[in-house]
């Protein structure tokens, strides 16, 4: 069943107009949205919720038009990104703060209290107000009362963004646990690509206020399907090069990079981008790859692997080797790329 149904909606402020987007979420899907800083993610969470109504389009929520349903009518939670905690309660009025408004019973309220706290780790600070916690307890009193609702759906705008990196590793599994055990439908606001990649069962890539590409973090990272995707989807980003199509391939313009054969497409003539991912170039000749020289500039180590810049002519080439690599700044080393790794793309930034 559909949860929730974007279709064609555009909403305009002065300086940035927010779609045409058009997207649908099934109930008990976790939906991640990502993109770069001010690309209308948070605008499209307030769609979903009321706070906005679009200008043109519709928003569907369960089947019923959101034009004619209020916000609390909704039966949607939301954690804002700079979050709106009741300054003079403490951790556990907020929390519970839901669970009465709706008359639940005191045994209720007591165990899904005890219930959100072990899962989000703020037994310990139930008592203070927020004014006595830090960015990150705050955070998770926020998230404890959105928890606490129980709504159908939860908006999640940055949820764990203030909090430590192993504090948000830990938390963004405990979220997907909850997600889960309470069937409860998640649409997920992030611009850490890694987090929304890792938690997320589809995403949608929003790039200057349109949904650039919808497709599991898998479909995402391995065949984007625009310039524009692939170069936000990644870290470190995709390299490309620039190079024009003939029958035999495509001819970069990089110095002395091969024609690369392009397979199964039907481009012929013409500009066009192709597209590597740092892990899918090789140190070493490999059978059957193009091959290349590359001046190393910077090695930098990160333990389980290596990100190695190196000049390609005049361009930065980045490439990640598994495990530690030893290699002098200045050596000259051969490369090769994955031929079944490669991307093209058009000169409009399309995939061929
Ligand atoms: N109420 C408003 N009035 C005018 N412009 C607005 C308003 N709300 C948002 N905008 C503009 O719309 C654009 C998108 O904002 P939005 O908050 O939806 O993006 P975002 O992708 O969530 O950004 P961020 O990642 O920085 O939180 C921004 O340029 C912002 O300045």
């Amino acid at each position: 069943m559909t949860a929730i149904e974007i279709s064609n909606a555009v909403k305009r402020y002065p300086d940035f107009t927010l779609g045409p987007i058009s997207m649908s979420v099934a109930q008990g899907e976790f939906f991640g949205i990502f993109g770069p800083p001010s690309t209308g993610k948070t605008s499209i969470l307030k769609l979903i919720l009321g706070l906005l109504q679009p200008e043109e389009g519709t928003v569907t929520l369960s089947g019923k038009d959101g034009a004619a349903l209020d916000v609390a009518e909704r039966d949607i939670s939301m954690v804002f990104q700079n979050l709106a905690l009741f300054p003079h309660m403490t951790g556990r009025e907020n929390i519970i703060f839901p669970l009465k408004e709706r008359g639940a019973s005191e045994k209720e309220i007591e165990e899904r209290l005890d219930f959100v706290s072990e899962v989000l780790h703020v037994s310990h600070i139930l008592h203070k107000n927020p004014a006595q916690m830090s960015g990150g307890e705050r955070q998770r009193i926020a998230l404890g009362r959105a928890f606490a609702a129980e709504s159908r759906a939860m908006l999640l705008d940055e949820p764990i963004a203030a909090l430590d990196a192993r504090l948000r590793e830990e938390m963004r599994v405990e979220l997907k646990r909850l997600q889960r055990e309470n069937n409860q439908t998640f649409v997920y606001v992030s611009h850490d690509e890694e987090e929304v990649m890792a938690i997320s069962d589809r995403v949608a890539v929003i790039i200057d206020g349109k949904i650039a590409q919808i497709g599991t973090p898998d479909e995402v990272y391995s065949t984007p399907n625009s310039v524009a995707v692939a170069g936000v989807i990644g870290s470190p980003p995709m390299n490309f090069f620039k190079g024009t199509y003939s029958a035999s391939g495509v001819h970069f313009n990089t110095s002395s990079l091969p024609t690369v054969p392009i397979t199964g497409a039907t481009r012929k003539g013409g500009d066009g981008t192709l597209g590597v991912r740092p892990e899918d170039i090789w140190l070493g000749e490999s059978e059957g790859n193009p091959s290349i020289d590359v001046n190393v500039s910077s090695v930098e180590p990160l333990g389980s692997y290596t990100i190695i810049n190196a000049y390609l002519g005049d361009q930065i080439v980045k490439i990640r080797a598994p495990g530690q690599v030893t290699l002098k700044e200045n050596a000259v080393q051969r490369v090769s790329f994955d031929l079944r790794h490669l991307h093209f793309f058009d000169d409009v930034g399309e995939r061929v």
